[in-house]
């Protein structure tokens, strides 16, 4: 997600996170022949975004469970910024790190307030503090705090409970934020918007996001970094989402990436990276001759009216120009809008049910920036195919060997197919 903040134009934000570094960590279960979390070695830099992914059982949720100790490990250590985690208190160490779970684990009895005051209120925050961090927060979520911070988890729809639950992990603005399935429970639209504003949040706040996922696409849009797991925690590929979908590290990776790896990529490249075209404007009230006359000198064959913040309203046709008379501005519900954020899969999908073939892109504040259609997204899967995968970078430690590698400029300087599956 960092690249993302680049390939904006945002300038970069001090980053707020820690690094993690799991050494050697094993976890046995009671009654269990075979460790859930076998010598796992894995650096997870500090804020950025490493996505936890394999199949059912592999151990995913142990190992997030043990960084903030909710899972007690075996063996090993686990160290965040330079303090062994695994000598602090437990309720200390888990008011530094956020955690999200699935459905957003509320209090249901609590309001939307309450909820995510409880760690600002164990930290003995004053009333004042509170309530202005609880707005704040709500905000950053894009939940209107005058309208929710009152109510309770059942009057609020699944997305908005887990933007609730993200605002709580980020109450006391901890370093780390852990999520478990964050996104799983939710329908597939409300899941992408959830995944774009998550995006947006993370470039404001900069924390290390450790997020296990079963999706690998949710894996690939929001990831830094994929660690790629089987059995035991064993991990098998640690890298960048691109080195992963172009240099799968075997045949388990292949499997697992699943077909249309191509197709993945555009999972890889955003709205924003991706030239946009102009569109006719026009604002509710307007009458249809003058809209017909720009349309007819400008050569366009639709109009997007705009209310008085430049947010969308309609995508009309010349023909529904005509009709119209003069332009309502009554919201489409079918309006085919996008955010610059978006990748160009979820664009794509929202091209495809447009009659258009395009859509709308939108900004800062839902403001519309342009159009993207069909044709730039297929011209920047070309792009994305003829750009080389250069190895300029240096990936995170990952391995299960028990054996930190060297720093001699070396050590970790690609990606680890660690535990070599041999
Ligand atoms: N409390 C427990 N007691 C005994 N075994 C457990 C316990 N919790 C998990 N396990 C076992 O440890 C292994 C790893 O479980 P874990 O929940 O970490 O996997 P996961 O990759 O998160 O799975 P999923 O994707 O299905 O949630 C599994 O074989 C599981 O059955």
């Amino acid at each position: 997600m960092s690249e993302s903040t680049t390939a904006t134009g945002e300038p970069a934000r001090t980053v707020s996170g820690a690094e993690i570094l799991l050494q050697n960590v094993t976890k046995r279960y009671p009654g269990q022949d075979k460790p859930a979390v076998d010598g796992l070695t894995m650096q997870i830099p500090a804020g950025q975004v490493v996505m936890l992914v394999g199949p059912s059982g592999c151990g995913k949720t142990t190992t997030l469970k043990m960084i903030n100790r909710l899972i007690e490990p075996t063996e090993g250590s686990i160290v965040l910024g330079g303090d062994d985690v695994t000598r602090m208190n437990g309720d200390k160490l888990r008011r530094r790190m956020g955690y999200v779970i699935q459905a957003g684990g509320l209090f249901p009895h609590q309001t939307v307030a309450a909820n995510i005051a409880v760690v600002p209120k164990m930290l003995g925050w004053d009333k004042a503090r509170i309530a202005a961090r609880v707005d704040e927060l709500l905000e950053l979520v894009s939940l209107d705090p005058e309208v929710y911070r009152d109510r309770y988890p059942k009057e609020l729809s699944g997305g908005q409970q887990q933007r609730v639950g993200v605002a709580r992990a980020l109450a006391a603005d901890p370093p780390v934020l852990l999520m478990d399935e964050p996104f799983g429970a939710v329908d597939p639209i409300t899941r992408q918007r959830l995944q774009d504003e998550l995006i947006n949040i993370q470039a404001e706040v900069q924390k290390t996001i450790v997020c296990v996922t079963h999706d690998f696409d949710e894996a690939v849009k929001l990831g830094d970094w994929i660690a790629i797991f089987t059995e035991g925690a064993h991990l098998v590929q640690y890298d960048t989402p691109e080195r992963i979908l172009a240099e799968p590290a075997n045949a388990f990776v292949e499997n697992f990436i699943g077909s249309g790896a191509g197709l993945k990529q555009l999972t890889l490249t955003r709205v924003a990276d991706v030239p946009l075209a102009e569109a006719e404007q026009a604002r509710p009230g307007e009458h249809a001759d003058a809209v017909l006359e720009r349309m007819e000198a400008s050569g366009r064959h639709h109009v997007v009216v705009l209310d008085d913040r430049g947010r969308p309203r309609q995508w009309l046709s010349r023909k529904q120009v005509r009709r119209a008379g003069t332009l309502t501005g009554e919201l489409d519900p079918q309006l085919p809008v996008v955010s610059s954020r978006s990748t160009l899969n979820d664009a794509l999908d929202t091209m495809l049910v447009s009659s258009a073939g395009a859509a709308l892109v939108t900004g800062r504040r839902d403001a519309f920036v342009g159009v993207i259609d069909v044709d730039s997204v297929m011209e920047a899967i070309a792009a994305a195919r003829a750009s080389t995968r250069s190895g300029d970078y240096t990936a995170p430690v990952g391995t299960n060997t028990g054996v930190l590698p060297a720093a001699d400029g070396h050590g970790g300087a690609h990606a680890v197919t660690a535990g070599d599956p041999s």
